[in-house]
């Protein structure tokens, strides 16, 4: 398994050599590194460090609401996310890709040098691009609330089942009349969801597609278990079928390991006291949880680098410490759309797996990944589908 990512790589290298947790310089700022469960306990547990580190406001002409919002206002970002329904997938690999290269580069974190980039003209312009397109998305939405508020009765308008089922990009627009958003900051709230929410789930799915269609023997324990609760049935899977998928859910744990985002960093504002060896994370200094160690340490798995679903055998989950895995973070910061996320990515698997079987020529011991949000494979998902015969 290979990584193109020049940051992760160089401090997943340095974080082997020094042992989590450990200390560097990015320029002149302070970081600390940290990857094992403990630690990774007392930062997450703490509910005083809950800022995003000063490399995020990268992001800031482009993602703005819950992503980059301070910790005390998180709370109030996630009532609007109760019901969300995502309806576009966005890609914004290349985005991503060249924020990273500015936070390794600290010549290019000041706006006024970085904007006179060739780089960052081109940041700046898919920035635009993709915020004309939400700014489009939004309202086309309201002009079909206003026609529809003009057509509906009153006792609907009431009716408090609406409110469970709304889409999220209603919800959005109701927060921003209230809280008097502009129509910028709308788009840059609505875009955190498009990303976080899409990008996810499609990378995940992708990624478990191409990993089942590697292993024929795990596909057929997977599709054994399908038939079990569908038998010859092609209906809908409903949340109940969905928890009895336990050979599927295995396989979504083992491929969020591997693919979730692999790192997060918090400013710390407030000294943090580390369990091993009594060390203190300073105020001010830069926490940065490297996920992509975490879930690779042998310590907590028997094949760090291998896409191994029974890591998750119940047996084997009851020995390792929680903070060992920690695919949508913890705590207040936790990644609010988690239990969504894994019920899409059921619903699709399933519903793939259940009509065809699937096949991938990539090499399991030779696949290379680069970064979006998550850890995406650089070669792309190949797949060919070939439709099960009903009673098969
Ligand atoms: C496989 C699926 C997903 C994975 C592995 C995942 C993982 C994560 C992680 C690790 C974080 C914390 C990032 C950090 O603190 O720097 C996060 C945050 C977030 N996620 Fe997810 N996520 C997934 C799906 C989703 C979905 C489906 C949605 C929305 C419907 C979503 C919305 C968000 C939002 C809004 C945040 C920011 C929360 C905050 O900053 O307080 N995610 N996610």
């Amino acid at each position: 398994m290979k990584i193109r990512i020049k940051l992760i790589a160089t401090v997943s290298e340095l974080e082997k050599k020094y042992n989590s947790p450990c200390r560097f310089w990015l320029g002149t700022h302070l970081v600390i590194g940290v990857a094992d469960a403990d630690s990774m306990e007392a930062v997450l547990r703490s509910s005083e460090n809950m800022d995003k580190s000063q490399h995020h406001t990268f992001f800031s002409d482009f993602i703005g609401g819950v992503f980059l919002a301070e910790g005390r206002h998180v709370r109030k970002h996630y009532f609007t996310f109760l019901i969300q329904l995502l309806w576009k997938f966005l890609s914004f690999f290349r985005i991503a890709e060249i924020t990273m290269e500015r936070s390794s580069k600290v010549w290019l974190h000041p706006n006024i040098v970085f904007n006179n980039t060739l780089l960052g003209n081109r940041k700046n312009e898919l920035a635009a691009s993709i915020l004309n397109f939400v700014k489009s998305v939004i309202k086309t939405r309201r002009d079909i609330k206003t026609n529809e508020k003009q057509g509906i009765s009153e006792a609907e308008v009431k009716s408090p089942y609406k409110k469970f089922v709304r889409p999220y990009l209603d919800s959005m627009l109701d927060y921003a009349e209230e809280e008097k958003l502009t129509e910028d900051r709308l788009a840059l709230e609505v875009n955190d969801l498009m990303v976080a929410g899409s990008d996810t789930s499609a990378v995940a799915s992708s990624h478990a597609l191409v990993m089942l269609g590697m292993d024929e023997e795990l596909q057929d324990r997977v599709y054994a278990e399908l038939r079990e609760i569908f038998g010859d049935s092609d209906r809908p899977a409903t949340l109940e079928d969905l928890a009895m998928m336990t050979q599927l859910e295995m396989v979504v744990k083992e491929t969020v390991r591997i693919t979730c985002p692999p790192h997060m960093a918090r400013t710390v504002e407030r000294d943090i006291i580390l369990p091993a060896k009594d060390r203190i994370i300073p105020t001010g200094a830069t926490v940065y949880m490297l996920l992509y160690n975490l879930h690779r340490n042998p310590k907590y798995w028997s094949h760090p680098h291998e896409f191994h679903p029974d890591h998750f055998l119940p047996e084997y989950e009851a020995t390792r410490p929680k903070f060992s895995y920690l695919p949508f973070s913890y705590g207040l910061r936790i990644c609010p759309g988690y239990k969504y996320g894994v019920y899409s990515i059921k619903t699709v698997l399933s519903t793939v797996l259940r009509k065809f079987k699937v096949k991938s020529n990539l090499d399991k011991n030779n696949l290379n990944f680069r970064l979006s949000i998550m850890l995406e494979l650089a070669d792309g998902y190949p797949v060919s589908l070939e439709p099960r015969v009903p009673s098969e």
